[in-house]
């Protein structure tokens, strides 16, 4: 942590994304926050220890996981999620001067934005070229040197860069919200032995108002592998909150499961449950036991 005790937390920047707002929210706006261009260097920023915490979009309301953190996640070890953060997504059309829908040309924002407002792109804009870019307030960057051009982002981006609102709340349901991890560097002297595991942290609480989330990958292909890891939280009555699936990359039809629930490692339920797991899987991580987010 920095010296006057603000937090350092990195997130997918330039000012004005929907990550800054999140640790905001979730941090306070009295802390260090450093904006990184990718969501890898987000990661980055956390295992150089150049930032004490991260802020990563996991998974929208609308268009489902964000599949980069989904894998940095699997792949980067020393990394756990520490806390998760919910905010409602309001999507702008923006331009830096005023334009009619059917004359825009290209339309600049991130994938899962571009995702979020289909039905609206369908529906007002005339087959426009689309420039995926690495995060909404990026977007609004790209735009300024192309004619005819528009970008989907935050409200918040609309003073920073002197925008004009072309049209508001053009996601595809007014109900959309994003979900964030908070993450952090594992800290060695609280490991075991075994890297990617953290049975032994004694930083949890026992708390009903906890979530945890684990990745594992069976071990075996066959009928009812699934249904047998699954089993392990019906039998201690452990609610699952979410599971998604992403291919190992190794073989075609080869998956890990993402799975969150309630509770926290430091449940006996809950540990008895994944050491059941842990061994039925050729792959497992404990990502880690959060505060559920509550507004
Ligand atoms: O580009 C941004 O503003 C982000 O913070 C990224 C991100 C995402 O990847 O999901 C975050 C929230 C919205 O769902 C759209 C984009």
């Amino acid at each position: 942590m920095s010296k006057n005790n603000s937090i350092k937390c990195s997130y997918l920047g330039p000012a004005g994304t929907y990550s800054e707002i999140a640790a905001k929210k979730f941090f306070g706006e009295n802390n260090v926050f450093i904006a990184k261009n990718t969501i890898a260097d987000v990661f980055d920023s956390v295992t150089t220890a150049e930032a004490d915490y991260g802020v990563v979009p996991i998974e929208n309301s609308i268009e489902g996981s964000v599949n980069m953190t989904m894998d940095l996640l699997f792949e980067i070890p020393n990394i756990r999620v520490v806390g998760e953060c919910v905010i409602p997504i309001r999507h702008f059309l923006l331009s830096y001067e005023k334009i009619e829908l059917d004359k825009i040309r290209t339309l600049c924002s991130h994938q899962q934005a571009i995702g979020q407002c289909s039905k609206f792109i369908r529906s007002y804009l005339k087959d426009p070229e689309i420039i995926f870019t690495a995060s909404t307030s990026n977007a609004c960057h790209i735009i300024k040197s192309i004619p005819n051009s528009a970008a989907i982002a935050s409200e918040n981006v609309i003073q920073i860069y002197n925008l004009y609102t072309i049209a508001k709340d053009i996601q595809d349901s007014l109900v959309n919200a994003t979900r964030f991890f908070i993450i952090s560097k594992i800290n060695n002297n609280n490991n075991n032995n075994n890297n990617n595991n953290i049975y032994n942290f004694d930083d949890y609480y026992s708390f009903e108002s906890y979530k945890t989330s684990i990745i594992c990958c069976p071990k075996f292909n066959k009928a009812g592998v699934l249904y047998s890891i699954l089993k392990n939280f019906t039998r201690k009555n452990i609610n699952l909150t979410r599971i998604e699936s992403r291919p190992t990359k190794k073989q075609l039809g080869e998956y890990s499961f993402y799975i969150d629930f309630e509770g926290s490692i430091a449940d006996n339920k809950v540990k008895r449950a994944l050491i059941k797991i842990e061994q039925m899987s050729s792959f497992f991580k404990i990502l880690g036991s959060y505060k559920k987010w509550i507004e």
